[in-house]
């Protein structure tokens, strides 16, 4: 399985897929830098007279509500419709569910678009399947392993695959889950460390028509593994943004197959 991973890893660096996103101005500069690091191409775009184009040149789309405002809610509705109809995948990453009414309920009105897949920290997939969680802010105050219920139910309700990343990263399919628990606590201390992981996902999935959960899985153990490299390398926040990038461009097969700590259960792929 991790040899299956890593040829992910690869189909995103041959194939170099147009990655659209309409995402927040605090991680726009990061997600880019990450994007073109792993091989893909990334283009931000929210002007209602182009999204559509953009969506039909793309290869996977990009929600990420972190500064969401009215018009550029309409323009992800605009864009989700685009690539719904044209069968692209499309990924919501609600950052902050549950910090505010309004984030709450445009996050009710994206998901009846059904996202192909949801990755949020664990408080953010708790308060999106229940609208309950008590969210800080954009940082999680729950573990992944509380969230697991409210993946299920995300996964049932919407189709979608459904990634809850922290120190463990939980990834739902219909048939079953895993987890992966690679990374490091420094990664909490960069900005739009679960943004980055959310756009790499957006990159893998744009290389398979079908294969969506292999796709975020592989996304975040590159995801992971990287992390931890750069994490050994850096004293601080500073350089472990510096040593990431770095990690994503030069990272090796046998690096990436030996650090992997992955775990299936209730029937995994
Ligand atoms: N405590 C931790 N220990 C090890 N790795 C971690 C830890 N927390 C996060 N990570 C790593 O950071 C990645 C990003 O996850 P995180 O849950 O922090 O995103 P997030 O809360 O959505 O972040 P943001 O809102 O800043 O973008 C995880 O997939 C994991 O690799
Ligand atoms: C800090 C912050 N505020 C809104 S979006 C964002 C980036 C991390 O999610
Ligand atoms: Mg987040």
């Amino acid at each position: 399985m991790e040899q299956q991973l890593w040829n992910s890893v690869l189909a995103v660096r041959e194939k170099s897929p147009l990655v659209h996103s309409i995402t927040n101005y605090v991680v726009m500069n990061n997600t880019a830098n990450a994007l073109l690091a792993v091989g893909a191409s990334p283009v931000m775009a929210h002007a209602y007279s182009e999204v559509h184009d953009m969506v039909a040149i793309a290869g996977a789309l990009i929600i990420n509500i972190g500064t969401l405002d009215e018009y550029w809610v309409e323009s992800m509705k605009l864009a989700i419709s685009q690539a719904n109809t044209l069968g692209k995948p499309w990924l919501l990453d609600p950052v902050g569910a549950g910090a505010t009414p309004y984030r709450n309920k445009v996050l009710q009105e994206l998901l009846e678009y059904q996202p192909t897949v949801i990755r949020g920290n664990a408080s953010e997939i708790m308060a999106l399947a229940s609208m309950s969680a008590g969210t800080k802010g954009v940082d999680s105050t729950n573990h992944t392993d509380e969230a697991l219920d409210a993946a299920i139910q995300l996964n049932q309700a919407h189709g979608s695959v459904v990634c809850v990343s922290g120190a463990t990263d939980l990834i739902v399919q219909e048939k079953g889950c895993l987890t992966l628990t690679n990374g490091d606590k420094l990664m909490t201390r960069v900005t739009g460390m679960g943004c980055t992981a959310s756009a790499l996902i957006g990159a893998f999935c744009a290389t398979t028509t079908t294969h969506y959960f292999e796709a975020t899985v592989a996304a975040m153990a590159l995801m992971g593994i990287a992390g931890e490299i750069a994490a050994e390398k850096s004293p601080g926040p500073g350089s472990l943004q510096l040593h990431f990038l770095d990690t994503l461009y030069q990272i090796n097969k046998d690096e990436f197959v030996q650090r992997v700590k992955l775990e299936e259960y209730n029937g995994g792929f």
